[in-house]
């Protein structure tokens, strides 16, 4: 139990939505961002040791879907601090039940949902609104030997984006399509 965050399941398992409690007074309000006791029950003996920030200017840009390969697989906390994203993670555990589905959810200043994704999943979002914000903690250093990633256009995917994909990086729009045989990944 929790009592600064509404932990709740989604239908791939291990996946949570995080629902950040807030305090509020005259001044304003207080939250906690991540705590390792309150969130206990989905951190395990994971450790965060690493936390980024990055600002997306233009609306319908789309950044994913990224991955580390083992040994720096990760989990990753993602929270959109700043405008609206639909914020997607796709199972590629090769032994899920769920593997190749999908799961979106929208992440805003606003609603204060943070996206809980464990390793064995891919993660990417598109921008609702210009100037979006976001905020990760990671369980595993950043490992550019170890980065992988799929196209957001995948249609063995099917991920139903809400706006036109514009604003691809590079190497996003590179990521090939899943190959016939496509087993997920090692964790
Ligand atoms: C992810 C990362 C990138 N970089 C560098 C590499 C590059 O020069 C620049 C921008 O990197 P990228 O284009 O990969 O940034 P970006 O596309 O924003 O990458 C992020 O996408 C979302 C969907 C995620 O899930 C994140 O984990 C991360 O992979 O920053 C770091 O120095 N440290 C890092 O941890």
């Amino acid at each position: 139990m929790s009592a600064r965050f509404d932990i709740a399941a989604t239908a791939l398992p291990g996946l949570n939505v995080l629902t950040r409690t807030h305090i509020g007074d005259s001044r304003g309000w207080f939250e906690r961002i991540f705590c390792v006791e309150e969130l206990q029950e989905v951190l395990g003996k994971r450790s965060v040791v690493q936390i980024n920030r990055t600002l997306t200017l233009q609306r319908g840009s789309v950044r994913g879907m990224h991955f580390q390969h083992a040994p720096s697989a990760e989990m990753k906390f993602v929270s959109c601090l700043h405008g609206e994203v639909f914020d997607v993670a796709v199972d590629l555990r090769p032994e899920s039940a769920t593997f190749l589905q999908w799961h979106a959810e929208l992440l805003s200043a606003h609603n204060r949902k943070t996206l809980a994704i464990p390793e064995g999943f891919a993660h990417g979002f598109q921008t609702l609104t210009d100037n979006c914000e976001m905020f990760y903690l990671h369980t595993a250093a950043y490992n550019p030997s170890a980065e992988d990633g799929l196209s957001p256009k995948d249609p063995a995917l099917a991920i139903a984006w809400p706006l036109p994909l514009t604003e691809l990086s590079a190497r996003d729009a590179g990521h090939p399509m899943i190959a016939a045989g496509f087993r997920g990944v090692r964790l």
